[in-house]
């Protein structure tokens, strides 16, 4: 799934106009007729419903949604910032499309009350100036912001600004349309203090770039929905190569075929650990094998070996011999079990727990050097490669680097707040001049491509900020990239969204504070079940489906 800017958006749908003869009119039609579906679905107890709508545009969405609400047996009030024959184009037919279903109450008189409009019908208010905003929320279960979308550039403005400060006032839900009025749809910034109120958020065609790095809801939980509403793919076209991760899930959405058996489905090596520091590689080699690899293997330190080898009877371990401080020795990679084993290797994952200690930074590169499969490369494997980026090379095979901002800094020679403050170009620009898949972790994880795709993930939350989370994320990634080779990229991107979305479900039954990074591991399960587009077709971008 493309991001686009708002430019792009609006291009599209000039050219679903122009080359696929689906008019804006019909657009807007099944935007406002999902906003609605999504309401009486998400809220179907709210029986009053105001929509605040602009002038634009998006204004024209919220009045279909208010026509098919009414039609629905709801008693809805239009609240339009202005007055209805300043309404243009599309939007003004979908105002008179309104009136049809205008009840007694139909007469764009100033102040009137919700308790006036009939169920079943609608009442339009028109909103000339602050006075005007009296009232006007009282009585609303549900309340539909249709104010403005794409076509805003902030600051927000005159009545709107008014509006938005009630609304913040209101304890009624806010579902937007589009996106919450007042935030610019370009916006890559986590909060945007001057947009208005939200709960959800149904949006159209595709997300746009605010959609995926802006936090929208004031609920973490809270939904933000794609919607088709009639542009062919071949119509969506995006200039910011940035994608969605949860649309790479479907690899891991059809069954295992009936006759497979295990060596289908690979055999990870984690290689890492040293004395003090024997979860890291017990927790991603566990997430390797609930992630579904066939054989896991752990390569660690002898004085760890038996800590490691308990976290599961089904994990097999591999020895090393100990070094300075229980890290792993360096002279262990020649001869020896090791190298009998990597020759049955489908991927490694490389560096939890190895330490900096004594040989293990030189361990750490040696490995990268002389294994020719897949690798994913963590935490001190990492930190080994500082200023020795030279040794990086993702041509011949497969190479995934997993830093979280920290790890990231010091491998390039930067500050975190440096790192943090250009995340898409910083990690853009290493994928591409090392040929390798760059996951930059944090908020909205990124996966770079060697090709300078980069996808953006939206699942997770801040349970998961705590040790151990990166080393399961390790194995989620090995064991996805151990059964299904052929598609590295797809491989990646859904391990990352899997891992975030493991998270959600663990938060949504624990608690933020109290979910571990091994109980992630426990919801799985639900990760991988878990279908983001419903049954009306919506994709739940953000939010889990059925938690609101
Ligand atoms: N495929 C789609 O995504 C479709 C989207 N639709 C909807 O159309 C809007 C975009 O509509 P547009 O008319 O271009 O712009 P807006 O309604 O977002 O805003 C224009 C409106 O807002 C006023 N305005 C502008 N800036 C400010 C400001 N700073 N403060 C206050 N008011 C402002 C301006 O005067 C105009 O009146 C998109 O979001 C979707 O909801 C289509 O319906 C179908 C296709
Ligand atoms: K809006």
């Amino acid at each position: 799934m493309k991001i686009l800017t708002s430019a792009e958006m609006a291009a599209t749908d000039r050219r679903t106009a122009s080359e696929f003869g689906v008019s804006l009119g019909s657009l807007m039609e099944r935007a406002g007729t999902a906003v609605a579906k999504f309401c009486l679905r998400q809220y179907p107890w709210a029986r009053r419903v105001v929509v605040l709508c602009g002038k634009g545009n998006n204004g024209g969405d919220g009045f279909i949604a208010a026509r098919e609400l009414a039609r629905a047996g709801k008693t809805v009030r239009v609240a339009l910032l202005g007055r209805a024959h300043e309404v243009k184009g599309e939007a003004a037919e979908a105002l008179s499309l309104l009136e049809a279903v205008g009840g007694a109450a139909w007469s764009s008189h100033v102040g009137a009350g919700i308790a006036d409009v009939g169920r079943g019908s609608t009442a339009l208010v028109e909103v000339m100036d602050e006075a005007g905003l009296t009232g006007i929320l009282d009585g609303a279960e549900l309340v539909i912001d249709a104010v403005v979308g794409t076509g805003f550039k902030p600051p927000l403005r005159g009545l709107a600004v008014a509006l938005r400060t009630l609304l913040e006032k209101t304890a009624s839900p806010v579902v937007a349309v589009d996106l919450p009025s007042g935030w610019d749809a370009d916006s890559m910034a986590l909060h945007n203090e001057g947009a208005f109120r939200a709960d959800a958020v149904v949006t159209f065609t595709a997300p746009k770039l605010a959609h995926v790095f802006g936090h929208l809801t004031y609920d973490a939980s809270g939904p933000v929905a794609v919607v088709e509403i009639g542009s062919p793919a071949t119509a969506v076209e995006s200039s910011t190569r940035l994608t969605w991760t949860g649309a790479s899930k479907s690899l891991a959405e059809t069954p295992r075929p009936v006759d497979a058996n295990k060596g289908r489905f690979g055999h990870v090596l984690v290689v890492g650990g040293s004395y003090g520091k024997a979860g890291a590689p017990a927790m991603a080699s566990l997430a390797a094998l609930r992630t579904g690899a066939g054989l896991v293997t752990a390569a660690v330190p002898t004085g760890v070996l038996d800590t490691v080898a308990h976290i599961a009877p089904e994990l097999m371990t591999v020895p090393l011999a100990e070094g300075a401080l229980g890290a792993v020795s360096f002279k262990q990679l020649y001869g020896g079990k090791l190298d009998t084993l990597l020759k049955r290797i489908t991927v490694v994952a490389l560096g939890p727990g190895l330490s900096t200690e004594g040989d293990a930074p030189a361990f750490a590169r040696q490995m990268i050097e002389k294994t020719s499969q897949p690798i994913v490369v963590d935490a001190d494997a990492l930190n080994a490669l500082a200023g020795k980026t030279n040794l990086l090379d993702g041509s011949r095979r497969t190479l995934v680097l997993t830093p979280h901002p920290g790890e990231m800094a010091r491998l390039v020679g930067m500050t975190v707040q440096e790192v943090e403050a250009d995340r898409l170009r910083l990690a853009r620009s290493f994928a591409t001049k090392h040929q390798l898949t760059l996951v930059l972790k944090g908020w909205r994880t990124l996966v770079a491509h060697p090709d300078g795709r980069v996808a953006v993930n939206t699942s997770g939350n801040p349970a998961m900020a705590k040790g151990g989370s990166g080393d399961i994320l390790t194995g989620i990634v090995a064991a996805m990239l151990a059964q299904y080779p052929d598609d590295p990229a797809q491989a990646v991107e859904s391990a990352v969204y899997l891992h975030g979305l493991a998270g959600d479900f663990a938060a949504h039954a624990m608690d933020e504070h109290t979910v571990l990074a091994t109980d992630t591991v426990k919801y799985l399960s639900d990760a991988f079940r878990y279908r983001s587009v419903d049954a009306d077709g919506l994709t739940w971008i953000c939010g889990l489906r059925g938690n609101n």
